[in-house]
């Protein structure tokens, strides 16, 4: 990027303005430098370090030829050098800010040049640390960081375009914003914490004995007062200038502070647990941020791409994570429940972890989660209260459906929204039947998100036939039915995974099962419980796949559901000719599980029998996989609402395999492959995931009969339901390098 910006004067020689001029003289914008600061040792120090060619001590001198002028003093020293310098301006110099309040510099600017002086860019560099003046500067300081241009309705575009270049051209991330919403931003996420800290250390220091704090103080003090340590002048300053916005929020701060007082005098732990774990939550959901592994506009999330090549004979024991049904259910009848819950093996993945905040964000006071622990002080039917903001979803599906039909129930109003992928899902299928159920339920164009729920609408129990095979839907009704006045009753056209039920009845819920139809009776409590959450047949499937087309394999997956709406894959695989047993048969919670042992074996094509579909609905992608390595061809019909979950999977495996060499064609509602046999070899190639996890995954056991590297892209993903796979996968036998390119702006 070449940036020309002459002759360019910084007024106020401190770290900020400092390090930007030397970003902007190695960057070779500038063709002349001059400085002033009240100081005279900092302008004589600025010349001998190169980060200015000249100074003066009448401040008008130093700008009068420049055509780029920094100010970069104290917030409310701003208006005294915009009157001295003034009359010395030159025609169509551009002038810019450093500071952390913008509206105050505004009606500076305004007062001295004028309303309408579009000349003058209001600027502010997220940037900084309690080091300053001139030795401290750093040409890198505002690499990667964010600075946050406020333009006004009469700034001029080509100024506004040229402080920006000036900043981009120093590395940092440029966003713009509204002056108000800037100082109000501010105000909570960096005036507050100053203050905060400041008065944290005022207090202890002039109470205590100093020599006793400052000897033992040592991690929690050092590390919550550092900020203390900055400027006093600039940080009374801006206390001052933004006077307004910062007692705003240091009320709200006065509010919780008291009522966090009260609960430790009433020493009501759980509240006090619900402080810290809600605060837990955030902080770690902000390390992401920092660490890009968090999706947050205008950031983009890290890429990670899974570079696979040929494995070998597959091994071991082990166990893979919770099951993510069970999961997200956990969470719901836990938190709605009388008393508390405790969860072990919850599966830690995004999708369980987006339905744990939401329940967070109502209200629910839950601890953890902690190598899969999770303790939920349930708050009864009707104990959730309204969140804050919009629940945000991620890309689950089931969380969305899911709390559609316990949303219906509540007396607030919720908004649901979702990442790209959830966000063109269809929500139709709940929005629908919950409307005939008298809720009040909206969605955008098409039935997607996102949801809309009023609250406050008194629910009626109906009748419902499920017009599509669908666990998440007869979930969703079920829930509603909850708080319906008399009977929901739900019939599916085919078994699709019960674990609502089943959980329900182990939260002391009755439910009526009779045949196809599922009955519930609104008005009812559930009662807390232990919950052992199994570990995810959907997960295993992979590792199913990877061992019956591997030659040589053996392995076992352990306590892995074997709910009998879940076992597709096993009925599919063995169909196939697969060698799978199933070892120690026993029942946790109300859900049967086993050891699940797999050998290789040489697989056939078959007509997937559509009763199996729905029983295996999330593993077909890796099932794909199976097919191809198999003898013949294998054909697959009535799967059509594979096409509506994370990606249309019909279409990705199909792309995915053709890629690799396989032949394999798309249909209406499922697919026909034709086997590469026992001999047969994936060739390598580019896999298109669409971001979902399942596809990625199925591709990374392909790759154990591979002849050339198969890369696969975006697969961040894969962490929605199974954070661990690549460790486990390479464990015992596959070898999948992850490849991770940083996050863009
Ligand atoms: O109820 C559930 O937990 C799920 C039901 C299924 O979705 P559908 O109900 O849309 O088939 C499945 O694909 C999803 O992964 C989880
Ligand atoms: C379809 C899936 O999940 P969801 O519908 O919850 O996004 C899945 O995990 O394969």
């Amino acid at each position: 990027m070449t940036v020309t910006l002459g002759h360019v004067a910084v007024v106020g020689l401190g770290l900020i303005g400092c390090s930007w001029v030397k970003a902007l003289r190695q960057a070779g914008c500038t063709t002349a430098v001059s400085g002033f600061d009240r100081n005279l040792d900092s302008m004589q120090q600025a010349q001998q370090l190169g980060i200015i060619d000249s100074y003066s001590e009448q401040l008008a001198e130093v700008v009068a030829d420049a055509d780029f002028i920094i100010v970069s003093v104290p917030i409310k020293a701003v208006r005294s050098v915009l009157e001295e310098i003034a009359p010395s301006l030159k025609h169509n110099a551009i002038l810019t800010d450093v500071g952390s309040v913008k509206g105050s510099v505004a009606s500076d600017v305004a007062a001295v040049l004028g309303a309408q002086f579009g000349r003058f860019v209001l600027g502010h560099p997220i940037a900084g640390s309690e080091r300053s003046g001139v030795a401290a500067a750093d040409a890198d300081l505002y690499r990667r960081h964010k600075v946050i241009i406020t333009p006004q309705p009469h700034t001029d575009t080509d100024a506004l375009q040229q402080v920006v270049a000036a900043w981009q051209v120093a590395g940092a991330e440029v966003e713009q914003m509204d002056v108000v919403h800037h100082d109000e931003v501010l105000a909570a996420t960096s005036h507050l914490p100053h203050l905060l800290s400041y008065n944290l250390v005022d207090t202890l220091a002039s109470r205590h004995e100093n020599k006793e704090i400052f000897h033992y103080a040592a991690g929690g003090f050092r590390d919550f007062t550092r900020i203390a340590a900055s400027s006093p002048v600039m940080w009374r300053d801006i206390f001052s200038a933004n006077r307004e916005q910062i007692l705003a929020v240091l009320d709200m701060f006065q509010q919780d502070l008291t009522q966090l007082r009260q609960h430790i005098e009433a020493d009501d732990v759980t509240q006090v647990m619900g402080v810290l774990t809600r605060a837990k939550a955030a902080r770690d959901h902000f390390s992401k941020i920092l660490a890009r592994r968090a999706y947050v506009e205008p950031m983009k999330t890290a890429t990670i791409s899974y570079l696979a090549s040929a494995g070998r004979a597959l091994s071991g024991q082990f166990r893979v994570p919770g099951d993510k049904s069970i999961s997200h259910r956990s969470i719901m009848l836990g938190s709605l429940a009388n008393g508390v819950t405790e969860v072990s093996g919850f599966l830690e993945g995004e999708d369980s972890l987006a339905t744990l905040q939401a329940f967070r964000d109502m209200g629910v006071v839950i601890e953890g989660p902690h190598r899969g622990r999770v303790t939920i002080h349930g708050v009864g039917m009707h104990g959730l209260q309204p969140p804050p903001g919009s629940l945000y979803l991620g890309n689950s599906g089931t969380s969305m459906r899911l709390l559609a039909g316990l949303m219906a129930g509540q007396k607030f109003n919720v908004e649901m929204t979702g990442d790209e992928s959830l966000s063109k899902r269809p929500m139709g299928r709940v929005a629908d039947p919950l409307a005939l159920m008298g809720a009040n339920v909206d969605t955008a164009d098409s039935g997607r998100p996102p949801v809309r729920i009023r609250g406050g609408s008194a629910l009626r129990g109906i009748h419902y036939d499920l017009p599509m095979a669908s666990a998440q839907v007869k979930s969703c009704l079920l829930l509603a039915g909850l708080y319906a006045e008399g009977e929901t009753s739900v019939t599916e056209p085919a078994p699709t995974r019960d674990h609502t039920e089943r959980m329900l009845k182990g939260f002391g819920y009755d439910v009526q099962v009779d045949g196809s139809t599922a009955t519930v009776k609104g008005g009812g409590e559930l009662t807390a419980c232990d919950i052992d959450v199994p570990a995810d047949i959907s997960s295993a499937a992979f590792f199913m796949v990877a061992a019956s087309i591997m030659p040589g394999s053996d392995i076992t997956l352990e306590h892995v559901g074997i709910n009998p709406t879940r076992i597709g894959v096993i009925n599919i695989l063995k169909a196939m000719g697969g060698n799978i047993e199933l070892l120690n048969e026993r029942e946790v919670g109300g859900e049967p599980v086993a050891d699940i042992r797999i050998r290789s074996a040489q697989l056939k094509g078959i007509h997937i029998p559509e009763d199996q579909v729905p029983l295996a609905i999330d593993e077909f992608p890796s099932l794909f996989v199976a097919a191809a390595c198999a003898d013949g061809e294998t054909v697959l019909t009535g799967a059509e609402e594979l096409r509506v979950k994370e990606s249309d999977r019909i279409q990705a495996m199909v792309d995915g395999l053709v890629t690799l060499g396989v032949d394999a064609k798309g249909t209406d509602d499922g697919a026909v492959i034709q086997g590469m046999g026992g001999d047969g070899q994936f060739g390598g190639g580019d896999i298109v995931t669409y971001h979902d996890h399942r596809i990625a995954m199925s591709f990374a056991v392909a790759s154990l009969r591979t002849a050339e590297p198969i890369r696969i892209l975006d697969c961040a993903n894969v962490a929605t339901s199974f954070p661990n796979f690549v460790e486990l996968a390479n464990g015992c036998g596959m070898h999948i390098e992850v490849v991770e390119e940083g996050a863009t702006a």
